[in-house]
């Protein structure tokens, strides 16, 4: 190859690489209509062709099949014979019956209310306000306390989204000093239901708004830990339950600007007793960002668009813990997967 051949195919590499950046769109659009459409789930383990993936799907074959080859191309489904497609590895995970499932994730993260909030990205980035507000009037969380179906499938994909955080932090953490753990902002309950069933002594609390706790009792139930764990429905700002002595924040303060995240954390200070342990639970960025964990930046400028909030560096996470009353006693980045543990006790060191 001559040298202006090898220059030419580094710029065709480079335009490329952008352009399927840019394309990045088009890309959750179509997971999320598979997702939508449960493809994966009519897919199974098998291969199937596009006539019969139409027919049950009620779908457009010549349409549809376009559509399976882009998830081909992107490393969802594979094509082993001219429209015929199987599920990869990656792509099994949009089964519902798939124990490590992220449908309801897909679902909810492509669904046109999110999406059409991420329009208002430039917005945000130029004013820094809300783009969700911006678009529809109202914070994110008060449009789910208004649409219990969205607010379900939200409460789902958090879940989803939760599950291998909450299995290594019921495998890592030392929960043996501890009476009753109470989890902030719990949802339905999915960090408890890892937690206690291994432990029959400890007692729990799922604390959300009454919307987030929704189904809270369901899970508990069928994690066989009703008896002993309770959802409680009030608002972490005012009411934080103060008969625990654990409490766990998990994937919380990136929902919220530095004010409000102080704010919870005065909260915490005044109501849990003084002798109760905090743990955050959630990304904690580096002081640079790279093409090492991607997920963390999407994370974080989805929060900009949706809810306020930030992902924060554990040098923000110590100031703002110490301002507020706490004292920080370890910092154990991806102790929980991808999720770092952040560990607090109120009042100066001890
Ligand atoms: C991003 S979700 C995380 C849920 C769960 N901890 C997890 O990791 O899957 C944030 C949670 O905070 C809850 N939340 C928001 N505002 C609240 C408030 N004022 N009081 C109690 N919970 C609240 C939401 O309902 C939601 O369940």
């Amino acid at each position: 190859m001559t040298t202006t051949e090898t220059g030419s195919t580094e710029k065709m590499d480079l335009r490329a690489a952008l352009i399927e950046r840019i394309g990045g769109y088009m890309t959750s659009h179509s997971i999320g209509v598979a997702a939508e459409l449960g493809l994966a789930d009519l897919l199974g383990d098998g291969v199937r062709g596009s006539e019969e993936l139409a027919a049950a799907s009620g779908t457009h074959e010549p349409s549809l099949r376009r559509l399976l080859r882009t998830l081909t191309a992107v490393g969802i489904t594979v094509e082993p014979e001219a429209g015929r497609f199987a599920l990869t590895e990656v792509g099994s995970q949009l089964r519902s019956d798939s124990p490590d499932s992220l449908r309801a994730f897909s679902r909810m993260f492509c669904h046109p209310v999110v999406l059409r909030a991420w329009l208002g990205l430039e917005h945000s980035v130029t004013t820094g306000e809300r783009a969700f507000d911006h678009v529809y009037g109202k914070d994110f969380y008060s449009y789910l306390a208004e649409d219990g179906r969205t607010s379900e499938l939200f409460n789902e994909a958090m879940s989803e989204e939760s599950r291998i955080a909450a299995e290594r932090l019921a495998a890592g953490y030392d929960f043996s000093g501890f009476e009753k753990v109470v989890d902030l902002g719990g949802g339905d309950g999915t960090l408890l239901a890892a937690v206690l069933p291994d432990r029959p002594r400890l007692r729990g609390v799922v604390f959300d708004s009454p919307s987030g706790v929704a189904e809270a009792p369901a899970t508990l139930e069928r994690a066989g830990i009703a008896d002993r764990c309770e959802a409680r429905a009030g608002d972490f700002f005012r009411d934080i339950p103060a008969d625990g002595d654990l409490y766990v924040i998990k994937s919380v303060f990136q929902d919220w600007g530095d004010e409000a995240s102080r704010a919870l954390l005065r909260s915490c200070r005044a109501r849990i007793p003084d002798t109760a342990t905090l743990l955050i639970v959630g990304s904690v960025l580096p002081e640079t960002a790279s093409t090492d964990e991607p997920i963390m930046f999407f994370t974080d400028l989805n929060m900009l668009v949706n809810s306020g909030g930030r992902e924060r560096t554990e040098r923000e996470f110590r100031a703002m813990l110490e301002e507020t009353g706490f004292t920080v006693r370890s910092v154990r980045l991806g102790a929980a997967g991808p999720l770092s543990v952040i560990e607090a006790v109120p009042g100066a060191p001890r």
